[in-house]
């Protein structure tokens, strides 16, 4: 039998565990810090805790830890690393160091169902769920960890497609007797799903990120086919009860001052597509009600597929539009460009290359 790993449990559970292997329920507290706290990579590591009982553990668990099977470096610092999941398949995370602040985006499943046009895990299609374990050991594992200031859910994956173990992986992330982060310092990003994106909004205080990508329900429908499931005017009319206009902070105070939970959206600017004057025009209509900002995020182009990017400028006469018609509104720095960032292409790169290599081995026989 396999053992289970640790990782991926909360303090309750791991107390339980303790319990029913016959040791106090105080030992799950210390399994919870030498895991969370401490990193152990193994439960010999575990020194607070008698011989016997570390024996008792490590018939059953382990503490599931596994490094990164593949990584790339970008020139800008920007580091790319395929995980390993427990189901033997392999996941993106990037992390992103700029100044003072490192960015980790993490992935959530391995693939998606969702299938949007402009996105390689899109086409990868759905392949399992990442359990908590798998979340968490994008973080445990990671070579920077220490470095870490804020984590994004916008690797791999629709975490509301993956609720449950989204919501548990940012419990233990916030959680005092773990990583002890504040849920200001993690973003969940979504196309929407109805059902879930509520309970996300009432469950987590983690900041949300919305991907737009247009302002026309039609034409987001032939991008995100998610948009049949739960539309925009329904995500919007949502999201008007946790993020009215009138929370906005007012004009001359510092924006960011307050600790709010925080709503963006998403808005891949596809030259000739989305960034038509009637789209500008529909955006501000549409967002006008909410308080939240836009982040422009530059295309990274995918194989395969009829769109493009915009010019600079364009991407600047957005952000600048939408700036004067009272929607903040930033351009997202694109980063590792050279490594390809954009979330799929290093998964695909490395199935591509387990394939050749099979193929090879096959010919050889
Ligand atoms: C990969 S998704 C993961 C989170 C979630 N599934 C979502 O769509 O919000 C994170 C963000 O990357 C964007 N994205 C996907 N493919 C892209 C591409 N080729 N170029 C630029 N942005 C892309 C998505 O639109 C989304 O806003
Ligand atoms: S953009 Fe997000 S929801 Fe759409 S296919 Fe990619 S990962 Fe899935």
């Amino acid at each position: 039998m396999d053992k289970k790993p640790l990782i991926g449990h909360t303090e309750t559970e791991l107390k339980a565990i303790a319990k029913e292997l016959g040791m106090p329920a105080f030992t799950g507290g210390q399994i919870a810090r030498w895991l969370y706290v401490s990193h152990v990579e193994d439960i010999d590591g575990m020194t607070n805790i008698s011989k016997q009982n570390r024996e008792r553990l490590s018939e059953m668990y382990c503490v599931g830890s596994a490094a990164p099977v593949d990584c790339q470096r970008s020139k800008d610092g920007t580091v790319k690393y395929l995980f390993p999941t427990e189901s033997g398949k392999t996941v993106e995370t990037v992390f992103i160091p700029d100044g003072d602040r490192a960015t980790l985006c993490v992935s959530c499943q391995v693939g998606c169902k969702m299938n949007c046009l402009f996105c390689q895990t899109g086409k990868q299609g759905f392949e399992g769920q990442l359990t908590v374990r798998d979340i968490l050991n994008q973080i445990y594992a990671l070579p920077e960890r220490e470095r870490l200031t804020n984590i994004v859910f916008m690797g791999q994956g629709e975490p509301m497609d993956n609720l449950d173990n989204v919501l548990r992986a940012t419990e233990i992330l916030t959680a005092p007797y773990a990583y002890a982060w504040s849920p200001r310092r993690i973003t969940v990003s979504s196309v929407g799903i109805r059902g879930k994106l509520k309970r996300f909004l009432d469950e987590s205080e983690c900041h949300v990120a919305i991907s737009l990508h247009t302002p026309l329900p039609a034409q987001r429908e032939q991008l995100m086919p998610a948009e049949k499931g739960m539309g925009i005017m329904e995500i919007v009319t949502l999201l008007q009860d946790y993020f009215p206009a009138d929370r906005r902070v007012p004009r001359g105070g510092v924006e960011g001052a307050s600790h709010q939970r925080r709503l963006t959206f998403e808005y891949t600017v596809l030259g000739g597509t989305n960034d038509t004057p009637t789209h500008l025009k529909e955006l501000v209509k549409l967002l006008r009600p909410l308080d939240c900002r836009v982040n422009l995020i530059r295309f990274h182009q995918i194989p395969d597929v009829p769109l493009k990017g915009a010019a600079e400028k364009q991407m600047e006469h957005i952000c600048d539009y939408l700036n004067r018609n009272g929607i903040t509104t930033t351009i997202r720095a694109s980063r590792g460009q050279d490594i390809y960032a954009a979330c799929g292409l290093l998964n695909t790169k490395h199935k591509e290359e387990a394939l050749k290599a099979s193929e090879s081995k096959a010919s050889e026989k």
